[in-house]
């Protein structure tokens, strides 16, 4: 299913028959998957289809306990460090401290991920630049916009100079220019750098419009994987060939047709799932 890479430079990320269960629940299930080096890649799924579990694994956060999980070649379960070196992650909780500044919250993390001390200052002030928080950067983080948190964040998460950018569901909460204006951001710091991002979302239409490729994640399991273009061709072809006279589906249509009724058995489909989700627009 995923496409073989040219070669294993180009490659960010692989995972091949990962798996994970929490008791009886198979959260990641034989999960097959090839980010290339320099791609958005989008990875997308239902409530509890298992992207935050396989994230986590990729991160090390969870350990790798079947199948096998390499970062620019390097093995998550048995060169967890030099992953870590080479990942930054956003994750869907809150990850700014409300009672800093934005300027300390990023200076946190660059001493976190050790981020030589005599160049510390000047990375910090860059990625606030970057995500254009420079104005606002000495004030504590509660007087922020929800926007302008995940943007903080995403200073913190690039201020190591990560390879890959790992992001669950950046955008969740937020109003459609706030959710622009993080992936403006994103997209820029990627142009910039050459970094890989590797993106869940629930925003098909954010997916459509950002991911180079995204792969349909449904019990553990990869059920699609393409370039949203291609997946869209592909549904259309079939609508076509079923005597539909002019069929233009989305991506939550590719989505509802790989899932099937998988979908309402979890509790609702992609708009339920936003409006249900907790989240905070604002930290404190
Ligand atoms: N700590 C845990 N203990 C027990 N079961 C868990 C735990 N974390 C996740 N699960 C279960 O594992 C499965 C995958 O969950 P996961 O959070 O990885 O999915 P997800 O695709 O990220 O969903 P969401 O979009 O809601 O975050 C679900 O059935 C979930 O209930």
């Amino acid at each position: 299913m995923t496409d073989a890479p040219e070669s294993t430079s180009a490659v960010a990320l692989v995972c091949e028959g990962l798996r994970y269960t929490f008791g009886e629940t198979k959260a990641v299930d034989d999960l097959e998957l090839s980010v290339r080096a320099g791609e958005v890649f989008g990875l997308l799924g239902p409530n509890g289809a298992g992207k935050t579990t396989a994230i986590r694994c990729i991160t090390t956060l969870l350990p790798v306990p079947a199948g096998m999980v390499r970062v620019f070649g390097h093995d998550a379960a048995k060169e967890r460090m030099a992953v870590r070196r080479l990942l930054g992650y956003v994750p869907q909780q809150l990850s700014a401290d409300a009672g800093l500044t934005g300027r300390e919250n990023v200076e946190l993390f660059a001493r976190v991920f050790d981020v030589p001390r005599r160049e510390r200052a000047d990375r910090v002030a860059r990625v606030l630049e970057a995500v254009d928080l420079t104005p606002a950067a000495d004030r504590l983080a509660k007087t922020y916009s929800g926007g302008m948190v995940r943007r903080l964040e995403l200073a913190q998460a690039l201020v190591s100079a990560p390879r890959l950018l790992m992001l669950d569901e950046p955008t969740i909460g937020l109003d459609p220019i706030a959710r622009t204006s993080v992936w403006e951001h994103i997209n820029a710091v990627r142009a910039a750098t050459g970094m890989t991002v590797l993106v869940t979302t629930h925003y098909m239409d954010e997916a459509d419009q950002y991911c180079d490729r995204v792969a349909l994640m449904h019990r553990g399991r990869i059920h699609a994987l393409g370039t949203p273009g291609e997946l869209r061709s592909e549904l259309a072809g079939r609508r076509r060939a079923e005597g539909e006279a002019d069929p233009k589906p989305t991506l939550e249509d590719v989505f509802r047709d790989v899932a099937g009724s998988g979908l309402d058995e979890q509790g609702g489909d992609f708009r339920d799932v936003r409006s249900t989700r907790r989240t905070a627009s604002r930290v404190g």
